[in-house]
């Protein structure tokens, strides 16, 4: 049998309304619970209170059907995992008129005393309905009865993932589970609604992360189970989701934390000439911004004291500091810009960056005199001017420079690199598309991390130029934010 009828979900979207639907059903609930394992969590998703609600039963049960069908699976008889799945899987074939099949969980001693009921034919294919997954095993239990009746399970389909491994365990097992919407997704979607605040989502997810119940199984041929990374599902991690990788340089990983914690992927580029001002650019939009990038050879009186007041000031507001150096020299000259001079770079700025044209010196050089000091350096992929030299085989070749334990990631136009624990960094960004007399081009902030797959928009004129400075920060701040959040939100649909 295979699903031919297609009917829509309207606007019943899992990825959107429909989550914060359950959320106001209270399907989705925040605190200390224990699942079937015993293993305590933090989130539990309930949906036996369902049954309670028919019209949300009809939609939920609509939309997996929906995905049946867009999958194409081909099945004779479908059968939902006692109990919860039950009803959704009862509405779908009555609905669609399939033959259904009911696992029973304990034998009768009377009767037939089958375990599973229902007409079929020794060899017919069986389509699972669940309603949520942890570790795949209550799926994985019914596919067993199911087998020994001697049917064939090959696909499932479950409304909510808990990503804990149960795709892994399933697939190693032959069956492919198609998850409707995952707990990432989920938590994403209830934080843009402000359902939730970034540090109840972060830490789910990190409990997420670190209780994967496939991660240390082997499969039958004893070789190491391999779960499917999100680059390869096509998912985007979040910002705090990206913070917490195992092999991400630390630098990288306070930035995604900040920018997780004030919802802001806003770096203000201060291009200003006098310390004072910057100073006061520093106190009064540091609370809106991720990161403060200096020119601090446009200034025309830098002191010890003002690089002092600048890291106080970072501190304060939980902002890095960025110096657009742009170091392009031998290995040797570099460390000396660096580290010397009356700017003393490396002892006061978080974050540098360097071109690659002179080869892989430029970055040791940089990386002896910043890496013990924690510091980090963007590569300089591409550039925001007309005409820029750096494309095509050149940003490749910067992307080879890549040297995770000093580089963080790049300036460049676009998400260029699939590592997640690398950060690109966009200029050349305001309200309007347009640009400058002198060759700087201008994108929008939706189009940068939206349509880019950027992660932080460097802006400089479009605040500086503002007549109130604050509310212009703020509103890229939002946009940056609604950008990256429709991105996330959006990923693996
Ligand atoms: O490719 C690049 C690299 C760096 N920049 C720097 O960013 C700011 C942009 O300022 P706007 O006023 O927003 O144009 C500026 O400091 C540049 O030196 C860049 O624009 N493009």
């Amino acid at each position: 049998m295979r699903c031919s009828e297609n009917r829509g979900v309207g606007a019943f979207n899992l990825g959107g309304p429909g989550a914060l639907i359950l959320h106001d059903v209270n399907a989705v609930k925040f605190g200390e619970y224990k699942l079937k394992s015993g293993m305590m969590t933090p989130i539990y998703i309930d949906l036996r209170v369902l049954v309670s609600h028919p019209a949300l039963m009809n939609q939920v049960s609509s939309f997996i059907y929906q995905r049946v069908h867009d999958e194409g699976l081909q099945f004779d008889s479908v059968c939902g995992v006692p109990y919860t799945a039950l009803p959704l899987a009862t509405i779908i074939c009555s609905r669609h008129e399939l033959p259904m099949l009911i696992r029973r969980k304990e034998a009768k001693d009377y009767g037939t005393k089958r375990l599973v009921e229902g007409s079929f034919r020794e060899g017919d294919t069986c389509l699972i309905i669940e309603d949520t997954v942890t570790s795949g095993s209550s799926i994985l239990e019914t596919a067993e009865v199911l087998y020994k009746e001697g049917l064939k399970v090959t696909d499932a389909i479950v409304l909510m993932d808990r990503e804990q491994g149960g795709v892994e365990m399933l697939a190693s097992k032959g069956i492919r589970l198609h998850p409707i919407i995952s707990l990432f997704k989920l938590l994403n979607v209830l934080m843009a609604a402000e359902r939730i605040d970034a540090k109840t989502a972060q830490s789910v997810r990190k409990f997420l992360l670190d209780n994967n119940t496939f991660r240390y199984e082997k499969n039958g041929n004893d070789a190491p189970a391999t779960k499917k990374t999100c680059v390869e599902q096509n998912l985007e991690l979040s910002y705090g989701d990206r913070a917490e990788l195992g092999n991400i340089h630390p630098l990288a990983s306070k930035l995604l934390k900040i920018m997780e914690e004030k919802q802001s992927n806003l770096c203000v580029s201060a291009d200003v000439t006098s310390s004072e001002e910057l100073l006061q650019l520093a106190e009064s939009l540091g609370p809106k911004i991720c990161m403060l990038k200096t020119h601090v050879d446009i200034l025309k009186d830098f002191t010890g004291a003002f690089s002092q007041k600048l890291q106080a000031l970072a501190e304060k507001h939980d902002f890095l500091i960025f110096e657009d150096r742009k170091f392009a020299d031998i290995g040797n000259t570099v460390k000396h810009q660096y580290e010397g001079g009356m700017y003393q770079i490396s002892s006061w700025s978080h974050i540098v960056n360097a071109h690659a044209v002179p080869g892989p010196g430029v970055v040791k050089g940089l990386s002896a005199v910043g890496k013990p000091l924690g510091r980090g350096c963007l590569l300089i992929a591409q550039m925001s001017s007309q005409g820029s030299l750096a494309t095509g085989e050149y940003t490749k070749a910067v992307m080879a420079e890549e040297n995770s334990d000093f580089v963080i990631g790049f300036i460049c136009g676009s998400k260029i690199a699939k590592r997640p624990e690398f950060i690109h960094m966009t200029p050349g960004v305001q309200m309007k598309a347009g640009g400058d007399l002198l060759g700087q081009q201008y994108t929008t902030p939706e189009e940068v991390i939206y349509n880019k797959g950027s992660d932080v928009i460097i802006v400089g004129r479009g605040v500086l130029e503002a007549s109130d400075r604050l509310e212009a920060a703020e509103s890229y701040r939002k946009s940056g934010w609604d950008a990256y959040t429709k991105r996330v939100t959006q990923s693996g649909q």
